[in-house]
């Protein structure tokens, strides 16, 4: 078999795969110990236009769960929803279910600032704050603790050095967070999510501005992360999907065509759709 760059990433950094044609089954029993978000049967709609058409799937506990799919599958959409960030637009609404460790956050009585410190977001540009380092880091977690000068100095060290940004910036923290370069900005970015102490961290495309030096610090960083936290990424590299994530969903016209281990979908995917995809005849 030929394989793309993506499928040589996923077969050299998967686990040991399943012969081809073995029965497909639901990821492993020790891998599913816990399922953080249950997604199902997701319904999402702009005004009248249904972008989500009932989409079921797990996100497991501390592992990377890749989204990808061709332009206007619907992954932002889908990955909007995990922390209501649809909310703040009107005539947008959602039905179905998304558990978080087993609670409905799209219940009309989900508190949706406790929601979203338990499930940070990073934008595909980086957006810090018009304010100094110190503060993009500061300014979040003031929102949800009250904490002693040294804390948060001992907060804001931790989350820099969690986003492998603190050597290149703990001389100059009163610098605008605005003069970093644009992967150390996204770094930055990722050190305020942290910051905030969540759960699950939704990473939307969060590479497509940096160079490729900035990236792999980044796929490094996320690699770091999954110890700790749930991650979601959408992106449409699938090099990066396949580098960095142990589960892929495909997306195609807002359905889920198929989720299962990274390794099994950029090898032997079952759905014809998503080899398509996979090796570039679509999208
Ligand atoms: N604000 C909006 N109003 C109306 N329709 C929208 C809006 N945002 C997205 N859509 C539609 O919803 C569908 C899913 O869009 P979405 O942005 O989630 O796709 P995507 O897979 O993330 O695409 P891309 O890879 O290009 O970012 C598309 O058909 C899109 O046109």
């Amino acid at each position: 078999m030929n394989m793309t760059v993506a499928q040589s990433a996923a077969v050299s950094s998967a686990r040991p795969m399943q012969p081809a044609g073995a029965q497909r089954e639901m990821p492993n029993a020790q891998e599913t110990a816990h399922e953080k978000i249950s997604v199902r049967n997701l319904r999402f709609y702009y005004g009248d236009t249904l972008a989500l058409k009932g989409i079921s799937l797990p996100l497991y506990e501390r592992k990377v769960t890749a989204f990808i799919g061709p332009s206007g599958c619907g992954k932002s959409t889908l990955l909007r929803i995990l922390n209501r960030m649809y909310d703040l637009y009107p005539g947008q609404r959602a039905d179905g279910e998304v558990l978080l460790d087993g609670e409905n956050i799209l219940s009309p009585k989900q508190d949706k600032n406790l929601l979203r410190s338990r499930v940070g977001m990073v934008f595909q540009k980086p957006t810090p704050f018009p304010m100094t380092i110190y503060d993009n880091i500061a300014f979040g977690v003031r929102l949800y603790e009250k904490l002693s000068k040294a804390e948060m100095d001992e907060r804001v060290e931790s989350s820099l050095r969690r986003a492998a940004l603190w050597n290149e910036v703990k001389d100059k923290l009163g610098a605008s967070g605005q003069s970093l370069s644009g992967g150390q900005q996204q770094r930055l970015c990722i050190a305020r999510t942290v910051a905030i102490k969540p759960e699950v961290i939704l990473l939307d495309e969060p590479c497509s501005a940096l160079d490729p030096i900035s990236t792999a610090k980044i796929e490094e960083l996320i690699d770091e992360l999954k110890a700790e936290y749930t991650i979601a990424i959408v992106t449409h590299n699938m090099q990066q999907a396949a580098r960095c994530s142990e589960y892929t969903a495909f997306m195609y016209l807002g359905e889920l065509v198929e989720f299962d281990e990274t390794s099994r979908i950029f090898t032997t995917p079952s759905d014809q759709r998503t080899q398509d995809y996979i090796t570039g005849r679509f999208g």
